[in-house]
């Protein structure tokens, strides 16, 4: 047996559980990094679609490409009548992110992935799919409506915007998502990518390692900490009752949810750019009140804790200005997130070992089971 070292941090902080081509985090003079692309300059630039592409296939797609694979992945947009019927039987009142597990797994068994040559299409199955899976059960179990779940929407985005509000969404708007989806596109070891690449090291298919994947971005901890954050600050009325409150929390060790991070001590990255977006969209609805109780929050945060806005933070008070419900973030981090976990189930199925850690032991002395009548 190989000799196991006893790890002295909790949650495996600072430990390199395994190589990977995808992203780099924290990196000393690239917050984050896609393939060597800085983050801020792929969100600029580029359509979501081109991230994923990048991703999946290693290199910016040029015109042609971008053109072809935007189409081959409108095409796969509709849901199996099967997979609907499924949905429609789900409460109003589940949550969200439940719904786009069960989507995952559900259809998992209306088109399994038979072989791994089959990965890059399942993969894109399911990104171009997950909008439909959250906007048909949403829309079916609130509006009482049963969308087309086709919409002649360009990008991923913006079919998302379309399906959800029923009408063409604005540029901005667009835009808006374009950035956000490749912000959360993709972000190495974080829990539920490697909950993926765990499940894919047993040669499990993608549906599982997605779905195992969704649980764990689940949490509030994780991606669910960007609706935690906005039902924080809609409680604010002002930039000063939001300071009190913060310093009350902080008294009280209370959590602060969108802020800190387990690899930046610093920043992150991806809050700068989504900031930004964040204080258009406000200026664009005439928002007096939550952007800025936002930046009282931020403010406090770092001259209290020296802790920062994570990449959740300005995330909700953006897509609440897109008229976007709280209970769908996180499910939207989903739709951008699977691009990530699938790349990363590619690269552990290309140099597979089981990841099969040990643990060290700190029950009972090794002792014999009495009989029954005597314990
Ligand atoms: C896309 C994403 O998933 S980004 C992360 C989203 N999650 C959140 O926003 C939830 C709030 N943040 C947190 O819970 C944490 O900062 C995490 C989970 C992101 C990182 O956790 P860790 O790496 O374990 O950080 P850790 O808990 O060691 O933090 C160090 C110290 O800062 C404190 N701290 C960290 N984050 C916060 C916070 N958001 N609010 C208040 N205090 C905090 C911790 O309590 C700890 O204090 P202590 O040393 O006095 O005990
Ligand atoms: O890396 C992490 O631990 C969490 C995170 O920011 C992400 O997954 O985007």
């Amino acid at each position: 047996m190989a000799e196991a070292k006893v790890l002295s941090g909790a949650g495996l902080r600072g430990q390199i559980a395994g190589q990977t081509a995808l992203c780099t985090v924290g990196k000393t003079g690239a917050g984050l990094t896609y393939r060597g692309y800085d983050v801020r300059d792929l969100a600029a630039d580029c359509d979501f679609e081109e991230v994923a592409y990048l991703l999946f296939y290693g290199e910016l797609p040029n015109t042609q490409q971008l053109a072809d694979y935007k189409s081959g992945l409108r095409t796969m947009r509709e849901l199996p009548q099967a997979l609907k019927e499924v949905l429609e039987r789900i409460p109003a009142g589940a949550h969200p992110m439940d719904v786009m597990r069960t989507g995952s797994s559900v259809l998992g068994t209306l088109e399994p992935e038979l072989s791994f040559d089959q990965q890059r299409e399942v993969a894109e199955r399911l990104m171009a799919a997950f909008p439909a899976i959250m906007c048909y059960w949403y829309r079916f179990t609130h509006d009482g409506v049963r969308i087309d779940c086709i919409s002649d929407e360009d990008t991923l985005g913006g079919h998302f915007l379309a399906l959800l509000h029923g009408k063409k969404p604005s540029d901005l708007h667009v835009k808006v998502m374009n950035v956000s989806l490749i912000l959360y596109a993709e972000h190495e070891f974080n829990a539920s990518t490697f909950t993926a690449r765990v499940c894919a090291s047993t040669l499990s298919d993608l549906y599982s390692c997605v779905t195992g994947a969704i649980g764990s971005l689940r949490g509030p901890l994780h991606g669910g900490a960007n609706e935690a954050a906005m039902d924080m600050i809609q409680q604010w009325k002002s930039p000063e009752e939001a300071r009190e409150a913060i310093l009350g929390m902080l008294e009280r060790k209370d959590k602060i949810m969108g802020f800190g991070h387990a690899i930046y001590s610093e920043s992150d990255p991806r809050n700068e750019v989504i900031k930004v977006w964040a204080k258009k969209l406000a200026d664009e609805v005439g928002d007096t009140v939550l952007y800025p109780v936002s930046v009282a929050v931020d403010e406090t945060m770092w001259e209290q804790k020296k802790l920062f806005p994570n990449a959740d933070f300005y995330h909700a008070s953006a897509y609440h200005f897109m008229g976007i419900p709280t209970k769908l973030f996180t499910p939207i981090f989903v739709c951008s997130r699977v691009t990530g976990w699938a790349s990363h189930v590619f690269e552990q199925r290309s140099n597979n070992r089981i990841i099969r850690p040990s643990a060290e032991y700190i029950g009972p002395e090794q002792r014999k089971v009495a009989p029954i009548g005597q314990r």
